[in-house]
């Protein structure tokens, strides 16, 4: 039988890997939130809150997702915020999440590591026991503080090494230059913990190059930018790097003028390993099956176009062989009985 589009997209298994936890706070859990903990979030209502999610920039995002993750306090918070995107993303025919955090705005705030980690965990574990979706965990840093207090946010999260699957790099790029933290990034290496960081989304291609020669990094976050040197796309497709692209946060972040105009079309043409992504979906009006549908829609991408998005998510992912093997196989079967290579 043939399924429509939007169906087809929702029931693609997919991973998603570039998704920041305190971005999936929607306004209705953050309203429940702030009375629960009688936190003063300065909007009255959660429609003037969600009409003030109009952006000129990243950072004028990032002013409001710092804001908004103040009513986060609580293992029970962290819990409740987790098993929501879980099951949103369930819905979306997530199989597999690689979820980012961020512990220096809650360390920040008085928030203890282990309370962020505990009711993280335990949202993901209740995830993956209501809806069979696997997950690891990123940690962070920001890249707006300095050195110092990334070197001890990582050693405070020592103890807890066994129960992440890497570091990130986010929040304000212009003027924060990966190279900053190469130190960082080396004892991160050391611990045995992956590493990805954002690049390229409103940064020049040089901290692209900065990422991947100065951190070391597995993985890049966005890499838009890239584009721009051709250099710097050949040493991405010699080396299959994937990028975690997020269609409509770069929509609403005006890194794109116009979703027609959005490279994820031509970093599959030039044969990148591009994946499709969410990034912070409560505040960017969408979550990943969404995503899926915005550029197929803009871009004019075929379901074989789909597939191979879906493919690549579990390719970039940090799954072991045997399970990365597995999801695909069961994206393959999916594929054969809607009639898509
Ligand atoms: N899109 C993004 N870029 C950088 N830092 C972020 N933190 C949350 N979302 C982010
Ligand atoms: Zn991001």
């Amino acid at each position: 039988m043939m399924i429509c589009d939007d169906d087809f997209i929702r029931g693609l298994p997919k991973a998603e890997l570039h998704l920041h936890l305190e971005g999936s706070l929607e306004p209705d859990l953050l309203f429940q939130l702030a009375a629960r903990n009688g936190v003063e979030i300065g909007y009255d209502t959660v429609e003037s809150l969600r009409a003030a999610y109009s952006f000129e920039s990243l950072q004028d995002f990032l002013d409001l997702y710092y804001q908004g993750m103040s009513v986060l306090l609580t293992q029970e918070d962290f819990h409740d915020l987790t098993l929501a995107y879980m099951t949103r993303a369930a819905e979306d025919g997530v199989r597999h999440v690689e979820v980012f955090f961020d512990p220096q705005a809650h360390l920040d705030r008085g928030v203890a590591l282990k309370t962020v980690l505990d009711g993280i965990e335990s949202g993901l574990a209740e995830g993956k026991r209501a809806f069979g979706i696997s997950s690891g965990l990123i940690l962070c840093f920001l890249r707006h503080l300095d050195e110092a207090s990334a070197l001890a946010v990582l050693e405070q999260a020592a103890p807890y090494s066994h129960r992440l699957l890497g570091v990130g790099l986010d929040s304000s790029e212009n003027g924060h230059p990966p190279s900053k933290f190469s130190r960082v990034f080396a004892r991160a290496g050391a611990m045995g913990l992956k590493r990805v960081a954002h690049a390229g989304e409103e940064g020049p291609p040089d901290y692209v190059w900065q990422a991947l020669d100065q951190l070391g990094i597995d993985r890049i976050d966005h890499g838009n930018r890239a584009l721009e040197d051709p250099l710097l796309v050949e040493r991405l497709r010699r080396d299959q790097m994937a990028l975690t692209v997020c269609p409509l946060s770069n929509l609403k972040l005006k890194v794109v003028r116009d979703m027609a105009e959005h490279p994820l079309r031509r970093m599959l043409d030039l044969d990148l390993q591009a994946t499709v992504n969410s990034d912070d979906p409560a505040y960017f009006g969408g979550y990943v099956a969404d995503n899926y549908r915005a550029v197929q829609q803009a871009l004019g991408l075929s379901r074989e176009h789909l597939a191979k998005l879906a493919r690549n998510s579990f390719t970039a992912s940090f799954l072991d062989r045997a399970e990365k093997a597995s999801a695909i196989a069961s994206l393959e079967a999916y594929c054969r009985a809607h009639g898509v290579r």
